[in-house]
């Protein structure tokens, strides 16, 4: 039987050496292979500056160890590489769609009942329990990012990203003039935080007036920003509307470039689905219907749609007849699944050949592949394709637990 991976794929052999991580140079943990080569003929001052470095080190992996320990009065690095959840930052003028597209992505808030949503005059903030915790806020359209007495450093030091809306049913020239003064804001100050462009509320809208807004706002963004000495910044635009799959997809593109683990994850899906001939696999956030991670060939909206309704669904009757006997016992979701001897798995057809079908598995009570079976993965080949996905499936596991 052909298998999907090699036993060790989660532990490759020790050959290859990882690539260079800018922000991990200023660690400590450089020094080891520095001591190692300085040994044989140092000076008294290499010596001390070697000891010096050696107790900073041992110091730091204390630290590590006893995180609650404060007892260390060692000067902290001041950049080190960014921590905590994925965060996401709202800005845009009045009225954009700030609050709904929060709302409604993270809240599930029906897209018709954003039409009663108040203001927003302050910072708020939500926050989403999934298999990480997806942090969001939202900048009133008041405070402008450059203003002297908005606290910056606070909104932007942990934001992963900042999503600028822009409402294309309105007069966009204003919301580029603000957006460009952000965007060099943050090229200046927090260059590590990925701006976004969400040209908002493009349902209603001919594809020909949407496609012509879409390329006059980046060419519009991409011509002042090079003016600026900003060429090279790199900015995603997505057409988004709250009324149909568009936001989400959106979303789970800004998301995904905050999640270390998207490279694994990639590997993982690009292996199952070339050894499966599988069309389109996606690693859905089950709560939000975001995905988390997809497999490198070309993503289609309408297949997106698909699984994304297909997720619905799974919700709905999990929720009605459950897929685990022993919920809520404290026990690990893979756990339970295990012992229960019930891994949550279905399938079903969407068109009148039989020749394609979603196959869903769940991963853990957040995750969920989903995939889009296509010609030469018929369902006489289940033992194949189970096989696989339950390797993917500790895979995955494996790569959320290191
Ligand atoms: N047609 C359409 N309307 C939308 C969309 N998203 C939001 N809206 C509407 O736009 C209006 C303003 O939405 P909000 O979310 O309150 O906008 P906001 O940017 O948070 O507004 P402020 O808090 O006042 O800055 C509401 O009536 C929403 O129903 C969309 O995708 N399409």
């Amino acid at each position: 039987m052909r298998t999907l991976f090699s036993e060790n794929i989660l532990s490759p052999s020790p050959a290859r050496a990882p690539p260079p991580n800018p922000f991990e140079l200023l660690f400590p943990s450089s020094v080891s292979t520095t001591s190692s080569a300085c040994s044989t003929q140092s000076s008294p001052r290499q010596n001390e500056w070697l000891t010096q470095h050696l107790q900073n080190q041992q110091r730091s992996e204390r630290d590590a160890a006893n995180p609650f320990s404060h007892a260390s009065n060692a000067p902290r690095a001041h950049y080190s590489r960014r921590k905590g959840n994925p965060k996401v930052l709202f800005m845009g003028l009045r009225r954009s769609g700030k609050s709904s597209i929060q709302k409604v992505v993270f809240q599930k808030l029906s897209p018709a009942d954003t039409l009663f949503l108040e203001s927003t005059t302050r910072i708020e903030t939500a926050s989403m329990q999934s298999f990480v915790t997806f942090e969001s806020a939202e900048v009133p359209s008041q405070l402008s990012a450059i203003a002297p007495d908005f606290d910056h450093r606070a909104a932007f030091s942990s934001a992963g990203a900042v999503i600028w809306i822009l409402d294309v049913q309105d007069e966009f020239l204003t919301s580029i003039s603000e957006m460009i003064q952000t965007a060099v804001f943050l090229a200046e100050n927090y260059p590590r935080v990925n701006f976004e462009v969400f040209i908002h509320k493009t349902d209603g809208l001919s594809d020909e007036y949407k496609n012509e807004t879409f390329r006059e706002v980046r060419q519009r963004v991409q011509d002042e920003l090079s003016d600026l000495g900003h060429g090279d910044r790199s900015v995603s635009y997505f057409q988004t509307s709250i009324f149909d799959h568009s936001v989400f997809e959106a979303m789970s593109k800004v998301v995904q470039k905050l999640l270390p683990q998207l490279p694994a994850m990639e590997a993982l899906l690009n292996k199952l689905c070339s050894t499966c001939r599988i069309q389109k696999a996606y690693l859905f956030d089950t709560v939000s219907k975001i995905y988390v991670a997809t497999d490198a060939s070309p993503t289609f909206l309408k297949d997106y749609e698909v699984c994304s309704d297909y997720v619905d669904v799974i919700v709905d009757i999990k929720q009605i007849y459950g897929w685990h006997s022993q919920e809520g016992d404290g026990k690990a979701a893979s756990e339970t699944s295990q012992e229960d001897g019930g891994i949550g798995e279905s399938m079903v057809t969407y068109d009148n050949s039989g020749d394609t079908y979603i196959y869903a598995r769940e991963i853990n009570d957040y995750l969920s592949l989903i995939c889009v079976m296509g010609k030469g993965s018929s369902t006489a080949k289940r033992v194949l394709i189970d096989y696989n996905v339950s390797i993917l499936h500790d895979a995955l596991l494996q790569v959320f637990r290191v």
